[in-house]
C-alpha cells in the first residue's frame, strides 16, 4: 500500500484508531459486551480444540476487553497449560503460568503471580490468543501502543488468533515497518455478529497452520 512516494503512516492514525475503538468499546452496552464476550469465550474454547493444543498463551482481559472475565478460566479447562503475559519494565512480556493467583499490575492490568517461564517460554505454545483494538484483512495487528507484541511475535511459531468484537476486523491498519503480521480474528459481523463469532484467517499470516475449524472461512477477502 504505501509504495513509491507514499506517505509514511502517520503516528497519529494508529493513535486515531486506538482512541475510536476504546471508546466504542467503552459504549457497549453492558448485556451487549456480556453476549459478546460469552460468545468469544466459547469460540476460543472451539478454536484451542481444533486447534489440538494442550499448550497455550492468552490474556487477561482488561475491562472492555474482548473475552471478559470468563476467558481466562475457560481456556484453563481446556488447555492444561495456559500461559498469561506479565508486563516487563520495558514493556516486554514475560510469561507465567496460570496458577489461578492473580495481582494487579500498571495499566489496569491483572497479570498472573504464577511461575515466571521467561520471555522465550511463548516460543513453546501450540497456540496464542492475544489482546488487539483491531486487526486488518491482511493480518496487521493494533494494540495499545506499547510495542509488547511487536517483540514477542517473532518468538512465536504458533498461529496468532486475536478475538475482537464486531467492526474491528478491518479493511487496513497503518502499519510500520516493525510491524509483524498475526493469523487470524475471531470475531462476528454485525448485525447479529455479538453473538456469532467466526474465525477468519487473514493473508499475513507466515505460520503454517494445519487445521481449520468448522467455523473458519478463510481469507474471505471482504
Ligand atoms: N489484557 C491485556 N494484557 C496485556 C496487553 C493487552 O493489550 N491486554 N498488552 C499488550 O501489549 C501487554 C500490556 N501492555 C499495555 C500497554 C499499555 C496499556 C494502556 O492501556 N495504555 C494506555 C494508558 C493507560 C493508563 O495510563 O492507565 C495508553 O497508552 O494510552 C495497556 C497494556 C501485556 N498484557
Ligand atoms: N522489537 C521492538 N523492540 C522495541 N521496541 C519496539 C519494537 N517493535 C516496535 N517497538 C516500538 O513500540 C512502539 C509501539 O509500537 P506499536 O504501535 O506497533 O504497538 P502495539 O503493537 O500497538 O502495542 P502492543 O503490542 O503493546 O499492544 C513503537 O514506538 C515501536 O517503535
Amino acid at each position: 500500500m504505501t509504495r513509491d512516494g507514499a506517505a509514511p503512516p502517520r503516528v497519529s492514525a494508529k493513535s486515531e484508531l486506538r482512541a475510536h475503538i476504546r471508546s466504542a468499546r467503552r459504549a457497549l452496552p453492558a448485556a451487549v459486551r456480556a453476549a459478546a464476550d460469552r460468545a468469544l469465550v466459547a469460540a476460543a474454547v472451539g478454536v484451542v480444540r481444533a486447534a489440538g493444543a494442550t499448550s497455550v498463551a492468552a490474556y487477561v482481559p482488561m475491562l472492555s476487553e474482548p473475552g471478559g472475565p470468563q476467558l481466562v478460566s475457560a481456556l484453563a479447562e481446556a488447555a492444561p497449560r495456559l500461559l498469561l503475559p506479565v508486563l516487563l519494565d520495558d514493556l516486554d512480556l514475560d510469561w507465567a503460568l496460570h496458577d489461578g493467583g492473580f495481582a494487579a499490575g500498571r495499566f489496569g492490568l491483572i497479570e498472573p503471580t504464577g511461575p515466571r517461564l521467561g520471555v522465550d517460554a511463548v516460543a513453546t505454545v501450540g497456540l496464542m490468543l492475544l489482546p488487539a483494538l483491531a486487526v486488518s484483512r491482511d493480518g496487521v495487528r493494533l494494540g495499545q501502543g506499547g510495542g509488547s507484541y511487536d517483540r514477542v511475535l517473532p518468538r512465536v511459531t504458533a498461529p496468532t488468533i486475536a478475538p475482537l468484537y464486531p467492526g474491528e476486523l478491518v479493511v487496513s491498519v497503518p502499519a510500520e515497518p516493525h510491524d509483524r503480521r498475526i493469523c487470524g480474528a475471531l470475531v462476528g459481523t454485525e448485525p447479529d455478529g455479538y453473538e456469532e463469532p467466526h474465525l477468519h484467517w487473514t493473508k499475513g499470516c507466515a505460520i503454517e497452520h494445519h487445521w481449520h475449524s468448522e467455523q473458519s472461512s478463510a481469507n474471505d477477502g471482504g
